[in-house]
């Protein structure tokens, strides 16, 4: 069987209720994300709890620093034995190709990917960044830069994902967050599309958050986008 396509986004302010919905999956049908939120109430611990668990963990801290910071950042966060882990692609070309060396001695290799431009930001949010590129070709741009610092794929939007699929090449992995099944509130989100159309899109993994926790009854929400996707898997 292949690896789950879903990620669930544990964005709890509470660890007992986290665990709680983390008892009622298994690692087959979904990977679990921990973000800035979870990590710094819990920490490393909650961290290596859901690994021992035998999850795909994906440490969502998105390290943006100077290289030689992120670098070992990143070797710490190899070490707690996570499955995957980030950084901003907008640090830069030497920090990532920093952080990709940091990673090749350590026992773990997980996955090294790079944020391109968040899923939460549209045309005129963008367009105060000052850019000089629009806003697709400005992820077009940093995923090709992440791709050559010798990265293993990017975060970005659904929106995006048929383009970097085809400039990147089918390995280059593509994690998408804004995923929103019908019906479902965006909430901050703007670039977003259903599971099953980010994934004809493109997309390797589709991280999903609020759609499954704040659910009356998060299993089932993550039992029911399983099945709206079953003919990918
Ligand atoms: O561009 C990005 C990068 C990361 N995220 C993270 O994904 C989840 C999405 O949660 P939802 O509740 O499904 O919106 C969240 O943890 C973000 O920090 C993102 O949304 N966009």
């Amino acid at each position: 069987m292949s690896e789950p396509k879903i990620l669930v986004a544990l964005d709890y302010n509470d660890k007992k209720e986290a665990l709680a919905l983390v008892e009622q999956l298994n690692p087959k049908l979904c990977g679990l994300k921990v973000g800035k939120e979870m990590f710094t109430l819990f920490g490393p611990d909650f961290v290596k709890e859901l690994v021992a668990k035998g999850y795909n963990v994906f440490l969502d801290l998105k390290f943006h620093d100077i290289p030689n910071t992120v670098a070992k950042a990143c070797q710490a966060a190899a070490k707690l034995g996570v499955w995957m882990i980030n950084v901003h692609a907008s640090g830069g070309r030497v920090m990532m190709e920093k952080a990709r060396e940091a990673l090749e001695h350590e026992e773990n290799k997980p996955l090294l990917i790079a944020v391109t431009m968040l899923t939460s930001m549209n045309e005129q949010v963008f367009s105060e960044l000052g850019y000089q590129r629009g806003l697709a070709e400005q992820v077009a741009h940093l995923a090709q830069m992440s791709r050559d610092s010798g990265l293993d794929g990017v975060v970005c939007s659904s929106w995006e994902a048929k383009q970097l699929k085809q400039q990147c090449g089918k390995d280059f992995k593509l994690i998408t967050p804004g995923i929103r099944p019908e019906g479902s509130d965006k909430g901050d989100q703007s670039r977003i599309m259903t599971p099953s159309q980010a994934l004809n899109a493109g997309s390797d993994y589709l991280v999903i958050g609020r759609p499954i926790t704040q659910a009356n009854n998060p299993y089932q929400a993550l039992c029911d986008i399983s099945d709206s996707i079953v003919s990918h898997l």
